[in-house]
C-alpha cells in the first residue's frame, strides 16, 4: 500500500472502529463479532505502530494512557457545573411547581424527569469534535484534571462527527452495580477493603493515578447537559438529550417529559420501586423546566437553578440488623 492509501485506510478504520465500539458498549448491539473487531483495531494498531506521526489523542488505540507524575491539576470550567436543589416528599415537588408557575407569570410548564445516578458529576471538554479534557465537578467551579482516566471510559467517544468547535458535555460517571460487586468480590479475596457503594467505587476509581487500573473498573457514563448553549437552535432539555444520542453519548433511556406536576410525581413513585432492578446505583430524579426559554426567565442562583430541583429518595434500608436493631443509613 503506499502512504497514501495507508493514510487512507487509517482513517476507514478508525471510522470503523469508532462505530463499532459505539454499538458494542452504548447501544449494547454488537453487528460484528469479537474476533472481526479484533482484527480491525489489529490492523488500525499495525498502520500507526509504521507510522507514530500519524497517532491522534482521539484514536480508538489511545484509551488507555500512562500513569501521570504527581497528582491531578486543577481546571476552571468556562461554565459552572451547577448543582441542584434537593427536596424529599410530594408537597415539596408542588411548592417547586407553584413558585416556577408564579415566576413564569401563571405558564405552567413541561417537565422533563431524569434519573438521578448514583456517581459523580464530570464536565468533558471538546474542542472541533475531539475529546480534549475531563474535569470532575469540585466546587462547581474549579475541579481536578482527570482527563487521562475519562479517556478510559468507552462510552465517552473520543471523536464527535458535526460537533460544534466547543462544546462542554456534563453527566455522570457511574459504576454498574454488576461491576461493583465483582470489584469487591476480587478485594475481599485480595484482603482489601471493598468499597461501601457503586458512587464510591467509581470515585476511588476516577482517583487513580494509573489509567491502568481505571481501565480495568469497568466505568460508564450517562450525559445529560452541556455547559450553556452549543451554539446550535435547541429549544428544550428533551431536545438536548436527543442531540446529545445523536452525537452518540449514552444518554440515560429513562427519561420522560410531563405537563403538569400530577404527571411527575406518579412517575418519580414508579421509580422508586423500579430503580431496584436496574443495572446502576440511583439516588433520586431530577425535574427539570423543559423549555430553554423558561428555564432563562427562571435564571440560576450562584450555585443552583431554579429551574431545576432533585428529588431525594429515602436511604436503603440496611439490610443488616445490628443488636436487633435496623440501622436506616
Ligand atoms: C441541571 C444540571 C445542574 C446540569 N446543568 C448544568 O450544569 C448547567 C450549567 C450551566 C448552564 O448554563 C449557564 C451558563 C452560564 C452561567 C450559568 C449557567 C446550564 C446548565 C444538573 C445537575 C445534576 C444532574 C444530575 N445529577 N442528574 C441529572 N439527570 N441531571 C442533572 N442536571
Amino acid at each position: 500500500m503506499t502512504d497514501k492509501e495507508m493514510a487512507q485506510r487509517l482513517k476507514e478504520l478508525r471510522e470503523t472502529i469508532d462505530f463499532y465500539g459505539y454499538q458494542y458498549y452504548t447501544l449494547d448491539k454488537p453487528t460484528i463479532t469479537d474476533y472481526e473487531y479484533d482484527m480491525l483495531y489489529r490492523e488500525l494498531e499495525n498502520i500507526e505502530k509504521a507510522h507514530p506521526e500519524w497517532i491522534t489523542a482521539d484514536s480508538p488505540t489511545q484509551r488507555v494512557g500512562h500513569k501521570i507524575a504527581g497528582g491531578f491539576k486543577k481546571y476552571t470550567h468556562d461554565r459552572p457545573m451547577l448543582s441542584l436543589g434537593d427536596v424529599f416528599n410530594d408537597a415539596e415537588l408542588m411548592d417547586f411547581d407553584r413558585r416556577v408557575r408564579q415566576d413564569l407569570d401563571g405558564e405552567a410548564p413541561e417537565y422533563v424527569v431524569e434519573l438521578k445516578i448514583d456517581g459523580l458529576a464530570v464536565n468533558l471538554i471538546y474542542e472541533d469534535g475531539s475529546f480534549i479534557r475531563g474535569v470532575t465537578r469540585g466546587d462547581g467551579t474549579v475541579g481536578e484534571d482527570i482527563t487521562n482516566n475519562i479517556r478510559t471510559i468507552r462510552t465517552v467517544p473520543l471523536h464527535i462527527d458535526n460537533a460544534p468547535p466547543h462544546m462542554e458535555v456534563r453527566g455522570e460517571v457511574y459504576m454498574p452495580v454488576r461491576a461493583f460487586e465483582a470489584l469487591n468480590e476480587q478485594r475481599r479475596e485480595d484482603e482489601l477493603e471493598p468499597f461501601a457503594n457503586p458512587r464510591n467505587a467509581a470515585a476511588g476509581s476516577l482517583r487513580q493515578l494509573d489509567p491502568q487500573i481505571t481501565a480495568q473498573r469497568k466505568l460508564a457514563f450517562f450525559a445529560y447537559a452541556v455547559g450553556g448553549t452549543i451554539g446550535m437552535a435547541i429549544g428544550s432539555q428533551q431536545e438536548l438529550l436527543q442531540r446529545l444520542r445523536d452525537f452518540r453519548f449514552h444518554v440515560n433511556p429513562e427519561s420522560a417529559v410531563f405537563t403538569n406536576m400530577t404527571g411527575v410525581i406518579d412517575f418519580i413513585h414508579t421509580w422508586d420501586e423500579g430503580r431496584r432492578t436496574l443495572p446502576y446505583a440511583t439516588d433520586g430524579m431530577v425535574v427539570k423546566v423543559n423549555s430553554f426559554a423558561q428555564q432563562k426567565r427562571l435564571g440560576n442562583t450562584v450555585k443552583i437553578p431554579r429551574w431545576a430541583i432533585a428529588y431525594k429518595f429515602p436511604p436503603e434500608q440496611a439490610r443488616t440488623k445490628v443488636l436487633g436493631i435496623s440501622l436506616s443509613l
